[in-house]
């Protein structure tokens, strides 16, 4: 035996519990079918007269004094059968729940009026329940176009505890939830899947012996509790055609509740005590709640927004949708027609005529499945792409449409274009040609203007090229030079200019001829340039520089007038000569000054040393054979030469700084004046020349050379300009000796120097303190 859990199969099911439109909108009003079924009489309540008649479906009582009568759907007899019973609302509701909608049938009278026989029946007779099961499974099993699944329940209320009679733990008490997807259900209770009427008879069985039945005064089997038999009937449509069928193929899930009451009783006629006493307490409070909800429900309250006590027990709780919502709902209304209980079958009469009242929104519960949501999405996106294939062509043919205008507008304004383009090549050559005639006659024009030009360009050119033979003749630049040469030029030129004027101007030649020309005038053009090659003298060089400046300026500067930056120019070139002129004599000098003491020293020697220094070193022996001690007269000697030498080589190299001094004070003066970036680029030029780094080592070396010599005392090896200059005026204002005071004298000049306003003051100033220091170096 299989048992599972509603919630569990219903959720691995993939159940939805969502009605489907079509659903909500199939909703049928469908009123409480009501019916009364008199139990038979026993022999004992048959001696009496009963109080009740019966006629067709009403039942009153002739004797009452205010003549009570209730009429309902359908008043059985005494002697009839609950197939009966069944067949005259039961079947219905059994068949509407194939059909998805739900459906409740419940027994309700007080106790001993036949309730379980009616729902259960005996084994002679079978009940409402069986009747069902046959009938539901006979219409499952007849019907082929769909898919079922069936599931049954039974559970009891016993003292307002819900127990899951299939379950072995029948005992344990559920409890009731609700929710949108399922509504209202018992957690936890077991739904067995039943695919036959047996097999539900077989868990019947199973259930009612986990049922409260007790033993009372009125009822050997009295029912001690309610019970719920539920059938939960799922249906679909099978999928064999796609074709045929719901449109939504959804699953039809109706449940079917068969209710059997427990009956109102009375104590005092039950004998009802201890247990029993306790749990008709409890029906009779649940019953009564039931009442009270028909007497609302019947009273219309719920559809005016009134509070309906659906939630005072257990059974209306369970029961809420039967009672006031969505569900064929039939109600078996079990009497006895014995005098002795007219009161209770009054009450429950009157119970029953409030609920024929009661009217109920039926419609069929259709969930949609993932598979049914599935394929009705696929349907609907079928649709919508339909419709879209509609729209589309319809917005294809509009593009067409438009495509086409634009494309004739485009062509439209082509060939206005084309018509545009042709009237402007015709403008454009109607131009063309005005322009030909006005370029011919400037061609014209030109041409004379051009032929003038040649030959005041030619003239120019044979001025600047006397100019440049002027500036290339050898020896000293003087007016009567350049006049000679250019008089000598002048003596050839009428010669080539005879020549040139004989070929430009003249008629056409052979070729020979021309060649013949050409050479001629080649040989020529040598003969210049070797005469143009001669050497030429300082001067020359220094304004072949200035004209290689650009012709620019050439033409803006004129060439006669001296600018003050030609005159600074030739200042600093007559200094650089003047200072170069000293150092070649100096090196002379002192080149005369070697040799002549190499002679005094060597005068008798074999071996002829060709360095001072090697001969300063002084008693040194040079050769067993040869090297000769010298006598210290020579030595002095030689020490006397040496720093004149020495003293020569110093008063040079102090020329040549101070008159790179004086270049760069006229640097800065002229950057100071403004002058332009050409003239200072050229003294930056002239003046990196003198430091260049060869000259610079060369003086390094030379300052080494008689620094240690003649200031080696002095404890310095470099000295600024202002102290170079003012040793310098020592060296020339006193008198040579071995240890002058240089550092002293440095010291009292200092202010001398800067104090001094003229030269002359200067000097004279400057020989009084080395004088004085010189003094005062030998006194101490
Ligand atoms: N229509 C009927 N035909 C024959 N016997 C009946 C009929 N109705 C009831 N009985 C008999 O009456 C007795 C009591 O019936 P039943 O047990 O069904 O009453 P009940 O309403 O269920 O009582 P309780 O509420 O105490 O359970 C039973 O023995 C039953 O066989």
């Amino acid at each position: 035996m299989k048992f599972q859990e509603g919630t569990e199969q219903q959720i691995s099911r993939g159940i939805r519990a969502t009605p489907s439109p079509a659903a909500e909108i199939s909703g049928e009003m469908e009123k409480i079918h009501v019916s009364v079924r008199p139990r038979p009489l026993s022999t004992e309540e048959e001696a009496k007269a009963s109080p009740w008649k019966i006629s067709s479906d009403s039942i009153f009582m002739p004797r009452h004094s205010s003549h009570l009568s209730f009429n309902f759907d359908r008043i059985f007899r005494e002697d009839c059968k609950t197939l009966q019973v069944y067949e005259a609302r039961t079947k219905h509701i059994v068949s509407a729940a194939l059909r998805g909608f739900n459906g409740t049938v419940f027994a309700y009278g007080q106790t001993n009026s036949g309730k379980t026989h009616t729902m259960r029946g005996s084994p002679t007779e079978p009940g409402l329940i069986p009747l069902a099961l046959h009938d539901l499974f006979d219409s499952i099993y007849q019907d082929a176009s769909r898919e079922f699944l069936v599931r049954m329940s039974y559970l009891e209320i016993y003292n307002e505890d819900i127990n899951d009679l299939l379950a072995p733990d029948h005992r344990k008490k559920l409890h009731i939830h609700e929710n949108l997807q399922k509504g209202i259900f018992v957690a936890g209770l077991r739904e067995e899947i039943v695919a036959s009427p047996q097999q539900v008879l077989e868990f019947m069985e199973l259930g009612e012996s986990h049922r409260h039945i007790g033993e009372t005064n009125m009822n050997l089997h009295s029912s001690r509790s309610h019970t719920i038999f539920r059938m939960i009937i799922e249906s679909s449509q099978k999928t064999l055609d796609e074709g045929v069928g719901n449109a939504y193929d959804a699953v039809r899930v109706s449940v079917l509740n068969l209710v059997d009451l427990a009956g109102s009783e009375r104590a005092s006629k039950t004998g009802a005590e201890g247990v029993r006493l306790k749990e008709g307490s409890h029906i009779n409070k649940s019953l009564m709640t039931l009442g009270t909800v028909i007497k609302k429900l019947s009273e219309g309250v719920e559809k005016q927004g009134g509070h309906v006590p659906y939630r005072d027990s257990k059974l209306t709780r369970i029961l809420q949708p039967a009672l006031g919502g969505n569900a064929n709902t039939a109600i078996i209304c079990n009497i006895t027609l014995a005098p002795i209980h007219a009161d209770e079958t009054k009450s429950s009469l009157q119970f029953a005529s409030r609920a024929l009242r009661i009217t109920n929104c039926v419609h069929v519960n259709e969930i949609s499945t993932d598979a049914a949501l599935l394929k009705r999405q696929k349907k609907e996106i079928e649709e919508h792409r339909s419709n879209t294939k509609t729209s589309r062509s319809d917005h294809s043919d509009e593009e067409i449409l438009n495509l086409r205008n634009t494309l004739l507008k485009s062509e439209l304004e082509r060939e206005r274009i084309a018509m545009e383009l042709d009237e402007e090549k015709k403008a454009q050559a109607q131009r063309e040609k005005v322009l030909q005639e006005q370029a011919k006659k400037i061609e014209n024009l030109s041409s004379m203007v051009v032929f003038s030009n040649r030959d005041e360009k030619r003239e120019q050119d044979h001025f600047k090229k006397g100019k440049r033979r002027d500036t290339w003749v050898s020896g000293h630049l003087s007016r009567d030079s350049t006049s000679e040469v250019q008089s000598h030029v002048l003596s050839r030129g009428p010669s080539l200019k005879s020549e040139r004027s004989e070929r430009e101007p003249g008629p056409l030649l052979p070729f020979a001829q021309v060649v013949e020309n050409e050479r001629l005038c080649s040989i020529s053009e040598q003969d210049e340039t070797l005469e143009d090659s001669a050497l030429p003298d300082p001067y020359a060089l220094v304004h072949v520089t200035r004209r290689k400046k650009p012709s620019s300026m050439r033409q803006k500067i004129p060439v006669v007038v001296e600018s003050e930056s030609d005159r600074a120019q030739r200042e600093y070139e007559d200094l650089f000569l003047q200072s170069e002129t000293e150092g070649i004599t100096n090196e002379i000098r002192t080149e005369y000054l070697k040799e002549k003491l190499g002679e005094n020293d060597l005068s008798g020697e074999a071996t002829t040393c060709k360095h001072l220094d090697c001969r300063v070193v002084g008693n040194v022996h040079r050769g067993e054979s040869s090297v000769q001690i010298r006598d210290p007269e020579d030595i002095l000697l030689i020490k006397q030469l040496q720093e004149k030498i020495n003293m020569l080589e110093t008063e040079r190299e102090l020329d040549r700084l101070h008159s790179q001094r004086a270049l760069l004070e006229r640097y800065i003066n002229k950057q100071h004046m403004g002058t332009s970036l050409v003239e200072m680029e050229k003294e930056k030029a002239v003046w990196s020349s003198t430091l260049s780094p060869k000259r610079m080592s060369e003086g390094k070396q030379r300052r080494r050379l008689w620094t240690p010599i003649s200031f080696k005392n002095q404890g310095r090896k470099f000295w600024t300009p202002q102290e170079e200059e003012m040793l310098r005026m020592g060296v020339e204002n006193i008198p040579w000796r071995k240890n002058i005071p240089w550092r002293k004298i440095l010291a009292m000049g200092k202010n001398v120097f800067h104090k001094s306003r003229t030269p002359t003051d200067l000097k004279d100033k400057w020989k009084s303190i080395c004088n004085k220091a010189t003094l005062e170096s030998s006194a101490s």
